[in-house]
């Protein structure tokens, strides 16, 4: 997220940009400088002159007025379209490197930290001609009047340029650490808020505003340091520019009464000081605060990177494992037992609550490393399938649904399988489901207002398992909201199919566990 990548967007714009604020910059510089005769016009009592001069000055001042707005306009459309190419990166690269990423970690990155490297970086990279401008423009104007009125303005000038970079460490700190707690006030905001109508129906309201007030205090700590840094270095800059105004003052007043300049400078030199020194105080801020999302900016560039495409992936048919275990951050280990899953095999995982059944799934998908052991995925015809190009459908016990119709719920936007999704339907005892709706597989699912049952969310993740056609299932209690008819004979139809099928179930009648070709159960 540097100045080369947003002048890549759109390269004529960005010239035309900075050319833009440059000339503006340097023809508001130009219109105090006609000041200064206009002044000695009015001392002189020369009237023509002046009318002359203050028309031109008012001309002059609304071009820059005009120009000014169009470089604002420019700059937010080079921004918008810029960060519209990063959330794009960023998307794809959270899809594909295969990490898990929780809600508020992405939401996150896709709008606080963009806006923040907005408001400290990239809108103020156009401010930088415009400043130079003024410097430059106001000190040969200064040059023209006399030399030593440049020579303090050098002097004060350098020493305001580099006193800021002192605050620099602190405010990168301060930027990244306000990062950590907008992302910690997302996720609990995400956690806690989703279950609003819980907290409502136990009437615990306190809790959760204690909760978010928490979590809410420390964004406003963040918010406030980091502005408080902010603050010294605007105090900074504040002393240096005042001890800059009054010794050009100083210089003038003894230029004037030598009469070695005209008497309008007074006020000119008054006017091209204030230039000097706001632009040199907003340059060293501007660059404080450029640095200041440094290592922010890093972090975004690493989440932009293209994910190598590990190429096609592979539906397995059967799978051993060996002496594998897993270690949470918490210390805690589970083993589990070695597994020997043949092709076409249909497995029945019971255990007890908390002996490890979701967290053997979690570990056959890739989505928690092994701490020991070994798993070998073979295809149907015998060939070992690498660990990270295995491709497994993966029934979890929360259904994941996308606010679109049912049909596309099923199909997962592949248009192909559209006349396939009927049969599909039936087979998970859904079709009398859909024919009470008015619009049938059409039916758009409204995830807020849940417009569908328990049952109904379960039956489309299972058609959407089973259209898709992968030699390997794991359903996690996948059937656990479906009446015991429509079960067993969802059961009847998955279990009588060529997949590869582990089954976590609980509460299965003997018909049901007769159906399967054997049990494992953990302990
Ligand atoms: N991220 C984690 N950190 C620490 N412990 C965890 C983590 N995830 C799971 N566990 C623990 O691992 C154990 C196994 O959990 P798991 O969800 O696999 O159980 P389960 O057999 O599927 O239970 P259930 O039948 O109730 O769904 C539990 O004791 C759980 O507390």
């Amino acid at each position: 997220m540097s100045f080369k990548d947003i002048y890549a967007v759109n390269r004529i714009r960005m010239i035309s940009l900075l050319v833009l604020e440059f000339l503006t910059s340097g023809l508001i510089i130009g219109v105090s400088y006609i000041n200064t005769y206009q002044i000695t016009a009015i001392k002189n009592r020369k009237w023509q002159q002046f009318i002359f001069l203050i028309t031109l000055s008012l001309i002059l001042f609304i071009i820059s007025y005009a120009s000014l707005n169009i470089c604002q306009y420019w700059i937010e459309k080079q921004i918008q379209q810029y960060n519209h190419k990063i959330r794009f990166k960023i998307v794809n690269h959270y899809f594909y490197d295969n990490k898990a990423h929780n809600a508020a970690e992405v939401q996150n990155r896709l709008t606080n930290d963009l806006n923040l490297i907005k408001d400290s970086k990239l809108a103020v990279y156009t401010d930088i001609p415009y400043y130079l401008a003024q410097i430059i423009f106001a000190s040969i104007g200064l040059l023209l009047f006399h030399w030593s009125l440049l020579i303090v303005v050098l002097i004060l000038g350098t020493l305001s340029f580099y006193l800021p970079k002192f605050l620099r460490p602190a405010m990168q700190a301060a930027a990244l650490k306000l990062s950590q707690a907008n992302k910690q006030y997302l996720d609990t905001a995400e956690k806690w808020l989703d279950g609003l109508s819980v907290l409502q129906r136990f009437s615990v309201g306190a809790q959760l505003s204690r909760i978010m007030d928490n979590a809410s205090d420390t964004l406003e700590s963040a918010n406030i340091a980091r502005t408080s840094t902010m603050q010294g270095l605007a105090v900074l800059n504040k002393a240096t520019s005042a001890l800059l105004q009054f010794a050009l003052l100083a210089v003038t007043a003894v230029l004037v009464t030598n009469h070695t300049v005209v008497f309008g400078v007074i006020v000119t030199v008054e006017s091209f000081s204030s230039y000097i020194n706001m632009s040199v105080k907003m340059l060293a801020t501007e660059l404080g605060q450029i640095h200041s999302v440094d290592s922010l900016s890093n972090e975004v560039n690493a989440d932009t990177a293209v994910v190598e495409h590990i190429g096609t992936l592979q539906s397995p048919a059967s799978l051993t494992t060996k002496n594998v275990s897993v270690k949470f951050s918490n210390g805690k280990i589970i083993k589990f037992p070695n597994l020997n899953i043949k092709s076409g095999e249909k497995v029945l995982l019971t255990g007890d609550s908390g002996t490890g059944k979701t967290t053997l799934f979690k570990v056959l998908l890739g989505k928690i490393k092994l701490h020991t052991g070994t798993i070998n995925f073979k295809n149907k015809y015998g060939a070992d399938i690498k660990i990270n190009k295995v491709k497994i459908r993966y029934i979890p016990q929360d259904p994941i649904l996308f606010p679109d119709s049912i049909e596309n719920n099923i199909t997962m936007f592949n248009s192909k399988l559209k006349n396939k999704v009927l049969d599909y339907v039936k087979d998970v005892s859904f079709e009398s489901d859909i024919r009470k709706m008015p619009l049938g597989l059409k039916t758009k699912l409204n995830l807020q207002k849940l417009n569908i049952s328990g049952g109904q969310r379960q039956k489309i993740v299972l058609a959407r398992a089973c259209i898709h056609d992968d030699d390997f299932i794991l359903i996690d209690e996948g059937t656990s909201a479906i009446d015991k008819k429509a079960t067993l004979d969802i059961l009847k139809k998955l279990l009588n199919s060529p997949y590869t099928v582990i089954f976590i179930a609980h509460n299965f009648n003997d018909e049901m566990y007769s159906l399967f070709d054997r049990e494992i159960h953990l302990v």
